[in-house]
């Protein structure tokens, strides 16, 4: 039996996922992730139904590579009876040259390697986790599946900054992330919602947050750009801010740009306004006014970007939450929804407390959804065709 082996190096967590083969299907058998709050690291696990396998203290763990060290080490002891056939790797930039998976090579890591500073919060763990696995298995096929392909196609307006024109073709354009999570919403909403082709903002609300405007399906727009830094506030970035800010910053405040990437990636967003954390869970039961004020920048801000989005897909037909915000976070979407009432939106308090996934109320003239984000299944699904395609 054929297993496949998958890891999502994201800015808050390591989450990996093992799926064998049956049939022509992919069947999930374990999923799992490395949880670094509170003082110590520990390797979580789960089954494919949601009980907790694996709650293990981590002893020693000194930075990212012994994080990856002990995932590798989980994954390749609950592999059995099925064979590690391929590695799938979430990788968050791929540039402008990919617009589906691509097989690991030494050629592709130097090229991927020359974007980790268009995402270093995410970009050089999603390669140390290639060289890593490649140094273990030099002879296993290890796939990169990447969080831009899905925005690749956006209309060339969508992907243009004002910018002289030179600077496009040297590849300054949106990109736009969170592209495998947002593939997962639109493989799985038409099973549920009969007006999925029409128009669909998903908002993936996690550590990293961003929201996309679909239409059949395919992304036309999202908040985020050049970088994982744009659109929204997240847990430690700051989402959209005028560049003229930055300006000022550099020249009259004289920071550096160390100093600044450090401002802008990890001390900004819902930790920089509060002052307390940047996790929502913290934040939603904290009565302290700078947290409160936080979670208001935050819905605020999504409104915002809900109206742009509708703009760009020409109205709104469905509304999805997803992401570790948008799955867990009740109050959250309820807000989001108070704000979007002028598009139509409607919720159904009781299935809002309750989780969804349907959401909205009867009389609502957009359908409201909540959605498990899985972005690794998606890692699957990808890493198994090219893997395929290989051999044929
Ligand atoms: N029960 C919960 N209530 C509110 N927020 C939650 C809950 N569970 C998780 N979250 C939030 O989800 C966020 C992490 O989302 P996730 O998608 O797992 O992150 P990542 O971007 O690292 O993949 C954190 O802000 C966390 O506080
Ligand atoms: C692109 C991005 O922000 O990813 P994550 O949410 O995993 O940090
Ligand atoms: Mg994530």
């Amino acid at each position: 039996m054929k297993g496949y082996a998958c890891f999502n190096a994201g800015s808050s967590s390591i989450k990996f996922a093992v799926f064998v083969e049956r049939g022509d299907a992919l069947a999930l058998s374990s999923r799992g992730e490395i949880d670094s709050g509170g003082h110590q690291h520990r390797l979580l696990a789960w089954s494919p139904q949601g009980e907790l396998t694996e709650d293990r203290p981590l002893e020693g763990i000194n930075g990212y590579a012994d994080q990856l060290a002990a995932v590798i080490a989980w994954v390749e002891g609950h592999l059995a009876p099925a064979r590690l056939a391929a590695i799938g790797h979430r990788v968050v930039h791929g540039g402008n040259a990919h617009a589906g998976p691509a097989l690991v090579t030494p050629a592709l890591l130097a090229e991927l390697a020359a974007l980790n500073p268009l995402a270093p919060l995410h970009q050089p763990h999603n390669l140390a986790a290639m060289q890593a696995m490649a140094k273990l298995h030099p002879d296993l096929p290890q796939v990169a599946c990447f969080d831009t392909a899905f925005h690749l196609d956006n209309p060339r307006v969508s992907r243009l900054y004002a910018l002289p024109r030179a600077l496009a073709e040297q590849q300054v354009l949106r990109y736009g992330f969170h592209g495998l999570s947002y593939q997962h919403v639109a493989n799985t909403l038409p099973a549920l919602e009969p007006r999925a082709g029409g128009r669909v903002v998903a908002a993936h609300l996690g550590s990293g947050a961003s929201m996309c405007a679909m239409v059949g399906g395919r992304s036309v727009a999202s908040t985020m750009g050049f970088s994982a830094l744009d659109g929204l506030p997240m847990a430690t970035r700051c989402g959209s801010i005028d560049p003229g800010l930055l300006l000022y910053l550099l020249q009259d405040k004289r920071m550096t740009p160390a100093a600044m990437q450090r401002l802008l990636y990890q001390e900004s967003g819902l930790l920089g306004l509060s002052g307390i954390s940047g996790d929502m869970r913290e934040l939603t039961a904290s009565q302290e006014p700078a947290a409160r004020e936080a979670l208001d920048v935050f819905v605020y801000r999504i409104g915002r970007e809900l109206g742009s989005l509708a703009a760009a897909a020409g109205g709104l037909d469905v509304l999805v939450f997803t992401g570790g915000i948008g799955e867990h976070a009740p109050e959250i979407r309820a807000r989001v929804c108070e704000q979007a009432a002028w598009l139509g939106v409607r919720l159904d308090p009781a299935a809002n407390a309750a989780g969804g996934p349907r959401l909205h109320a009867a009389d609502s003239a957009v359908s409201v959804w909540v959605l498990p984000a899985d972005e690794e299944a998606v890692i699957a699904q990808q890493t198994r065709a090219a893997a395929d395609e290989l051999k044929s």
